[in-house]
């Protein structure tokens, strides 16, 4: 199911073999309005190995989060294994969460929030106050550090959550979409943010997006699923040197290749499912995905 879409000729990244996170014919399904169970995922096996960076893409409702929730353990599958590092997953410090919402605690400042992270993983409040400063440093809001979320604009909300996520030097970190809510321009600061902090200390990272230049700039890999039941159709290897914020990324024609091959799949999905508002309509053709 590997895929170097398109044929790209860029050099391979370095990816380690040793799968952390493992998938084994995985489905899951919820309870519908009338009561029959609506599959969200269906077959899924998938391998993420240690220090790789992994986007999940595919339109709205494939079961992008669900799969996610499968992995931190808060959702439980119907058929199939879920392992991490080997074990059965379950919620703890060796992960982290970053959420489109932000969710920081509104009546803790910004250090109060990345410290409330940290206090089953550090007892000490000293050594507790020293590790959130110095992810609030690193994500650029040390003048903000006795702010409280009101007081902070969008862009800053979500590197006060990163700095929390981050805070917890997690082994794995598990991204939903956290960028959606961001003007354009903040979403592409908080994205080269991001690659700086991630490759830093290169956590298995998955991140849930809806945008295909988003998946390109930041993966090393891109898991394309196809909608209900949810279902991966192609793990792509990105294949573009990093860092990429160096240089101009978009401009090279591995990234203008990646881009138009996964917009023309994502688009034939969308009009071929009958649930999808643009189901058999062609003008889709000329929208473009944006960042
Ligand atoms: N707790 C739940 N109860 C009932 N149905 C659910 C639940 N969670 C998810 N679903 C359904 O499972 C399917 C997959 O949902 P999921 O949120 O994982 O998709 P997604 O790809 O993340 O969607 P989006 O891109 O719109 O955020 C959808 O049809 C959704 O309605």
């Amino acid at each position: 199911m590997r895929s170097d879409a398109a044929g790209g000729s860029a050099p391979k990244s370095p990816i380690p073999t040793s799968p952390i996170i493992e998938m084994k014919g995985v489905s899951k399904g919820f309870g519908g309005g009338s009561g029959e169970r609506v599959a969200a995922l269906q077959d899924i096996n998938l391998e993420l190995t240690e220090g790789t960076f992994t986007a999940i893409l595919g339109p709205s409702g494939c079961g992008k989060t669900t799969l996610l929730r499968l992995i931190d353990g808060l959702v439980q599958p119907d058929a199939g294994t879920v392992r991490v590092a080997g074990h059965p997953p379950r919620p703890g410090p060796e992960m982290g969460f970053v959420f489109q919402s932000f969710r920081l605690i509104p009546w803790r400042t910004v250090r109060g929030n990345v410290e409330f992270a940290l206090v089953e993983a550090i007892a000490d409040p000293a050594e507790r106050r020293r590790r959130a400063d110095r992810y609030i440093e690193r994500v650029g809001l040390s003048r903000f550090a006795d702010a409280y979320p009101r007081q902070l604009s969008g862009g800053m909300k979500q590197r006060a959550a990163l700095a929390r996520a981050l805070a917890c030097e997690p082994e794995i970190l598990l991204l939903d979409e956290p960028f959606a809510s961001l003007d354009a321009q903040t979403r592409e600061l908080m994205q080269v943010e991001l690659m700086r902090l991630w490759s830093e200390r290169k956590s298995l990272a998955v991140f849930v997006t809806h945008s295909v230049d988003e998946a390109i700039f930041l993966a090393d890999q891109i898991v394309l699923m196809g909608p209900r039941p949810g279902r991966i159709l192609e793990v792509i290897d990105v294949n573009l040197t990093r860092p990429r914020w160096s240089y101009d990324v978009r401009a090279e024609p591995r990234f203008a290749e990646l881009r138009q091959y996964l917009w023309e799949r994502i688009r034939a999905l969308v009009l071929a499912d009958p649930q999808s508002d643009f189901y058999g309509r062609d003008e889709v053709q000329s929208v473009s995905t944006g960042s």
